[in-house]
């Protein structure tokens, strides 16, 4: 398959920061991939350089087989930055008859544009009366204008309600299922937990981690968390057979236990019978990981 976007080896400096170092990495249609970093990890330098935006000083950047910037290239991608900002006193619907227009689009297309994303009841109200979510709707109506291969979001949920989140999600998941490719930063890591299908974690520019959660959560080997209730009255029996159990509220038992160990401790605690009221175990979440990778540098 060829990939919507292919990274090797690249590398910006601005003045003494180096802004990304070797930084290679592949987008395929219809993905849906998060880029993770602290501050400053270099996430924003990425997108600009893909969309064509800031030039680089060192390897190649591919956009739909098309060098970043390139009339090709930009025909075919399209950018949703954090918070995009749009005339107040224009109708939804004006403003993607304007963008369609100037892209030398139909206008006509806009009503169907702004239904996708949910906005047709609300397509001839000012923007100025929209809230945030309806206008990262809005912004979100003017990338799909020409059916983009690649959509660059940065921080496309920041401010956004749960459920204008949620919602939000469930329109790239269409759009992904068409075949686009998606590359979005966030810093809201369970909802890229959720929603995303790899993950990328830069850290003071360079690429400490790639691949699904599933992946990095098998490579950073972190312990499991194990919850345990006792029966009543088997507080101390069960303590006396869990080493290492520290107590917690309600009487509970808490346990950290590495990977490798975690099946042999499942059959020690079932091995206790009726002593034993529950058992909850909570796998390393994506933030634990991503403070394992991008602090590995001593960030
Ligand atoms: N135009 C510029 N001139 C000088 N330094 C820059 C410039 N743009 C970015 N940098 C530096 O490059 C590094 C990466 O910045 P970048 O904006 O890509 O980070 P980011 O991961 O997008 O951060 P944030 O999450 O805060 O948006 C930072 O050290 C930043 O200060």
């Amino acid at each position: 398959m060829t990939s919507t976007l292919k990274i090797s080896h690249l590398t910006k400096r601005f003045q003494a920061v180096e802004a990304l170092t070797g930084v290679s990495l592949a987008v395929e249609p219809g993905m849906r991939v998060a880029l993770l970093g602290h501050n400053g990890a270099g996430k924003s330098t990425l997108m600009k350089i893909v969309l064509g935006l800031i030039p680089f000083d060192g390897g190649t950047v591919e956009v739909c087989g098309a060098a970043p910037g390139s009339p090709r290239a930009r025909a075919q991608v399209a950018y949703l930055p954090e918070n995009a900002a749009f005339h107040p006193a224009l109708t939804g619907e004006e403003q993607i008859r304007q963008y369609l227009s100037l892209r030398g689009e139909n206008p006509r297309q806009a009503m169907d544009l702004l239904a996708r994303v949910g906005l047709a009841d609300a397509a001839r109200r000012r923007i100025g009366t929209y809230s945030k979510g309806m206008r990262q709707r809005v912004g979100l109506a003017q990338t799909l204008i020409g059916r983009p291969k690649l959509l660059v979001l940065d921080e496309p949920t920041s401010g956004l309600d749960p459920v204008s989140r949620r919602d939000f999600y469930a329109l790239l998941d269409g759009l992904a299922a068409e075949g686009a490719a998606i590359l979005l930063s966030s810093h809201v890591l369970t909802e890229v937990e959720a929603r995303t299908d790899r993950i990328l974690i830069l850290s003071r520019g360079r690429l400490v981690a790639e691949g699904t959660l599933a992946d990095l959560r098998h490579r950073a080997a972190l312990p499991v968390a194990l919850h345990v209730t006792p029966a009543n009255g088997y507080a101390a029996d069960l303590a006396a057979v869990l080493p290492g159990a520290r107590p917690g509220a309600g009487g509970q038992l808490h346990l950290d236990c590495p990977q490798s160990e975690k099946l042999a401790l499942l059959a020690r605690i079932a091995g206790q019978g009726a002593r034993v009221a529950d058992l909850d175990l909570v796998p390393p979440s994506l933030e634990d990981i991503y403070s394992h990778f991008s602090r590995r540098d001593g960030q």
